[in-house]
């Protein structure tokens, strides 16, 4: 069977019309990239938000004219908010997201404040019902990123807020393992599926929806269209938080889910090693440039502590983070030791926050999550004179 190019792809949409049947959705450059990948294809169409209920016909028909392509197994197709003409196009100043492409979905449940409503400066679209997604990343692999996740998460949970996670890691999920989730998610109307949930988080990660490794052929572009989805096409109902555990690292794809995620602050994990401080500062870095606030820097197994005595040994260089982020003006938020305790409980799926949720590193979590929270309300503060519609 021949292979599906982009060519053949958009030669299809050609024949697709535009809204009032007027010319065809390429030359009106509503047409997204085109992502193929194992015969499926992805893309988006950009219409005008207030007309995406509308306009769902159009992207039933961009679906049905690639699909009929031979060789085509699926299509996916999203439409995603338009900007309407003349809205600001300035780069964003301090906060902001830099990118001016809405990446929200428009089909019916958008209520979500769009670039055009009224912002100073574009935004990414929201997710709606939301409050904020706080990205959880690390330089490198390895550094106890997905376990202070998870935790982290849990002990917002513990302090009373709303909190969902999504696994980001897709080459990697450990969600479902580190929460003990198992089984698919339910799909409800239109491609809308149920987060799962346990110890009354909501969680969502590839691992639920693909065999074991299935994700590892996925290229760059596929991966951000899951990722995208899995934030956008998931009930998540009213949260006041959604943690986003990344995948480690700062290469290309990540720095692209930065700027595409409507992120409203990161948290960055490091141990005290040199090593992964240098690529925690990679990690800020990183941030920085796609405009991110920076919430702070956890130091992950900071120190020993003996399961038997309970007594604390510096082994690691301990206060490396804590000096690193007040060289460079990031918040430091708390230690994390490494104790037998975080790793057992979390290899058997009951994090410690749930499982001894008033035992000592339950209550580092806790706290820091207390921090991480306190800092997201300060950067809120001083972004909102900038936003009108807040
Ligand atoms: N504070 C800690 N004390 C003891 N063990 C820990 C601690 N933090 C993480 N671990 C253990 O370290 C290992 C790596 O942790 P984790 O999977 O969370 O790292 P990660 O940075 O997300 O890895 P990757 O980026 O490769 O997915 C796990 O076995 C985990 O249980």
């Amino acid at each position: 069977m021949s292979e599906v190019t982009k060519d053949t792809v958009i030669e299809a949409l050609r024949k697709v019309r535009g809204p009032d049947l007027e010319g065809d959705i390429v030359s009106r450059n509503m047409v997204s990239d085109v992502f193929i990948a194992d015969g499926k294809v992805y893309f988006s169409i950009s219409v005008p938000a207030e007309r995406a209920k509308e306009l769902e016909p159009l992207r039933m028909a961009a679906e049905r004219s690639v699909t009929a392509i031979p060789g085509v197994k699926s299509a996916l197709v999203t439409l995603t908010a338009d900007r309407k003409a003349g809205a600001p196009t300035a780069k964003p100043a301090a906060v902001g997201h830099g990118h001016s492409h809405a990446h929200g979905h428009a089909h019916g449940h958008s209520h979500a404040p769009g670039p055009q409503a009224g912002a100073v400066r574009p935004q990414k679209a929201g997710v709606p019902g939301v409050g904020a997604i706080i990205a959880v990343a690390s330089g490198k692999g390895g550094v106890g990123k997905s376990t202070t996740a998870v935790n982290l998460a849990l002990g917002m949970l513990a302090n009373g807020l709303r909190v969902g996670i999504l696994d980001a890691d897709i080459y990697g999920p450990s969600v479902p393992k580190l929460l003990k989730i198992s089984g698919r998610p339910q799909q409800i109307e239109n491609r809308i599926i149920v987060p799962m949930e346990n110890y009354g988080l909501k969680a969502m990660s590839m691992g639920f929806l693909v065999e074991e490794d299935a994700a590892m052929i996925w290229r760059g572009p596929m991966v951000q269209s899951a990722i995208l989805q899995m934030l956008r096409d998931v009930a998540w109902g009213e949260l006041d938080v959604l943690i986003v555990d990344m995948p480690p690292g700062t290469g290309d794809a990540q720095l692209t889910m930065a700027q595409q995620v409507p992120l409203a602050g990161a948290v960055i994990i490091s141990t005290p090693q040199d090593l992964a401080l240098i690529d925690a500062r990679k990690g800020i870095a990183m941030f920085r440039k796609v405009e991110v606030p920076l919430l702070g820097i956890v130091e992950n197994m900071s120190y020993f502590l003996a399961p038997d005595t309970g007594a604390r040994y510096d082994i690691f260089g301990h206060g490396g983070a804590r000096a690193e982020a007040e060289r460079i003006g990031v918040p430091f938020l708390g230690e994390v030791p490494l104790t037998m305790d975080i790793r057992e409980k979390s290899d058997a799926g009951t994090p410690v926050v749930v499982s001894d949720p008033q035992g000592p590193s339950a209550l580092i979590y806790r706290d820091i999550a207390k921090r991480v929270w306190e800092q997201f309300t300060g950067s809120k503060q001083r972004q909102a004179p900038a936003i009108l519609f807040e």
